[in-house]
């Protein structure tokens, strides 16, 4: 079995280690075919995991943060290539959803003798997420963290709370389930994995295998909602704390009146008047 390992030299906090080195170190000592890339660029190692995939390799292992799992398995769709993941990001939500081990060593071993599993696949206006996506402050605060200049979770905590300070609901129309809802939405996360990384659980529920979406709507955060749901993120009781709305979905339409931003896996991509999301069963294999 030959492994490829798809490395973001930009990705995690801890710039120091000599991560090929030691990816070598415990690749061989787990008597591994392998051989190590690293990105050079946002978008490089969708590129690469394709052209991986294309050249047998049985395993294409996404070595950083969701961002770079999110690349890696969107370039794996549709081979014959399972996703390894060895996290070196902040948040790690696959990773952490998936129980795979979150150190260096021990994900490297678990890559090079892994069992085989299929997961289901989300996509927003045709974007694969593999996670989580969503729409409203969340994916707004992706796009003001993307801009701060320094990342990690206090980075991440200190724009949140800079933000919400600022951010209000917009109206939208929800269409799922052959229902129309007209509601505001201040949050409204479409859940493949059960949180958004960090052990924040969005949708505690979420089965990554069930051919649906957990939908988690929040429609307004005044201050006594907002610290229900921390206090529902962090201990993973958000769908039982009466602070959001859940329901479960293939296919979800959203239309708003002013344009929306949306993230997938984290990572702000655009904003948009008009979303279409859609789950694909199993369209994944996942080495874990
Ligand atoms: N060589 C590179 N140079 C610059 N950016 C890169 C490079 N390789 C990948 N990227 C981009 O870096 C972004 C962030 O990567 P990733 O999410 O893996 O790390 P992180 O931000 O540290 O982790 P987390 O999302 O868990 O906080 C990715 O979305 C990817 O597009």
């Amino acid at each position: 079995m030959r492994i490829c390992f798809i490395l973001n030299p930009t990705s995690g906090t801890n710039r120091t280690q000599d991560v090929p080195a030691l990816l070598t170190r415990y690749a061989t000592a787990a008597g591994a075919d392998f051989e190590i890339q690293a990105t050079q660029y946002a978008g490089h190692a969708e590129e690469l995991a394709r052209r991986a995939a294309t050249q047998g390799y049985r395993v294409v292992v996404a070595v950083g943060g969701d961002g770079t799992v999110n690349e890696v398995a969107r370039g794996l769709l549709g081979t014959a290539a399972a996703l390894g993941i060895v996290p070196r990001g902040s948040g790690n939500g696959l990773a952490r959803h998936l129980r795979l081990p979150l150190d260096l060593p021990g994900a490297v071993r678990r890559v090079c003798q892994p069992t085989f599993q299929r997961i289901d696949v989300g996509r927003i206006n045709g974007r694969p997420f593999f996670c989580t996506a969503g729409l409203g402050f969340d994916a707004h605060v992706s796009k003001m963290f993307a801009r701060a200049g320094t990342r990690g979770l206090s980075t991440y905590i200190k724009v949140s709370l800079r933000e919400y300070r600022r951010y209000q609901p917009v109206p939208v129309q929800i269409e799922l389930n052959n229902q129309v809802l007209e509601t505001s939405c201040y949050v409204l996360a479409f859940a493949n994995a059960a949180q958004y990384g960090n052990n924040a659980y969005i949708a505690p529920r979420a089965d990554i295998q069930d051919g649906l979406l957990d939908v988690c709507l929040i429609d307004a955060l005044p201050l006594t909602r907002a610290v229900r749901v921390g206090v529902g993120l962090a201990l993973g009781t958000l769908a039982t704390s009466g602070a959001a709305v859940y329901h479960t979905s293939h296919h979800i339409r959203v239309r708003t009146e002013h344009t929306l931003g949306f993230h997938v896996d984290g990572d702000y991509v655009a904003d948009a008047a008009a979303f279409e999301v859609e789950l694909e069963h199993l369209a994944l294999e996942v080495a874990v």
